[in-house]
């Protein structure tokens, strides 16, 4: 069963086409990659998605029924977001920043069950952070602040996982942390991801954006060629199998004449 699908989506910012007739699916326990280069439109499609704005044309659907049909707190049960800028105005402690994701799943005024405190909980202790669960979220790190976020996308127990580049500020441990921990969820996963290597390693299906159109989209070991990254990028490397890990190496060629 398809859980998302964008149907020629199109958006215009400030008089210029950013995304220009994307579609594409993310099938359920499918983890799906947006690559591209910066401005290639990655975010501004998954703030589409999310609802932050809205498409010019084109029909999002979740579970084949138009996102636009379902009110906020419908669509916030089914969609989790992590995204790339994660300040907040107040100061919550960590625990309730990630109760937080239990918020579209309780009536008005309702109290916390003790159910959502144990969802809250097994999320910190997914993401390696129960010792910080008393901590001011403000005085966290960037990379244990992106941790927290994705444990309150956890305890949101979303269908479909939106990713903004998730990886940003964490160290390679926790790069590859993460991103085990959303593949080993199961559901529908978009993210927008810079790393060619690591999305080549979890990543189901890839589609890669250029100028705000969709530009090829396959499996990573289908589409990520030299001739890709040339095209896309406008660097060289080199891409080939490592044989202990059977994963895909990118070497990248210095740009002319600067090492
Ligand atoms: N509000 C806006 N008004 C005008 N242009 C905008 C607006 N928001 C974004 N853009 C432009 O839309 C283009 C796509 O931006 P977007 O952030 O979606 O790219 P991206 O692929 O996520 O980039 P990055 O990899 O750098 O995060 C960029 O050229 C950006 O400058």
């Amino acid at each position: 069963m398809v859980n998302l699908a964008l149907k020629n989506i199109s958006v215009e910012l400030g008089r210029q086409q950013v995304v220009k007739d994307v579609s594409l699916e993310v099938k359920q326990g499918n983890f799906v990659g947006l690559i591209g280069p910066n401005g290639s439109g990655k975010s501004t499609l998954l703030r589409t998605i999310y609802r932050v704005i809205k498409p010019g044309s084109g029909a999002i659907l979740l579970d084949g029924r138009s996102l636009q049909s379902f009110s906020l707190t419908e669509s916030a049960k089914k969609l989790g977001v992590v995204g790339q800028f994660n300040q907040v105005n107040f100061d919550f402690s960590v625990f309730e920043m990630v109760m937080m994701g239990r918020t579209p799943h309780k009536g008005m005024l309702e109290a916390d069950r003790q159910e959502d405190y144990a969802i809250a909980l097994a999320a910190i202790k997914t993401v390696g952070m129960e010792s910080y669960a008393h901590r001011s979220f403000s005085t966290l790190s960037g990379g244990e602040k992106q941790r927290i976020i994705l444990a309150r996308a956890l305890a949101q127990q979303p269908q479909v996982l939106l990713l903004d580049e998730p990886t940003n500020h964490l160290d390679i441990k926790y790069q590859l942390e993460l991103l085990a921990i959303v593949k080993a969820l199961g559901i529908g996963v978009l993210a927008a991801l810079h790393d060619l290597s690591l999305a080549a390693m979890y990543c189901d299906q890839l589609y890669v954006l250029k100028g705000g159109a969709v530009m090829t989209s396959g499996k990573p070991r289908q589409i990520l060629t030299p001739g890709l990254v040339r095209e896309v990028y406008e660097i060289d490397c080199d891409i080939k199998e490592n044989p202990a890990t059977g994963c895909l190496a990118i070497t990248y060629y210095p740009v002319c004449g600067q090492v």
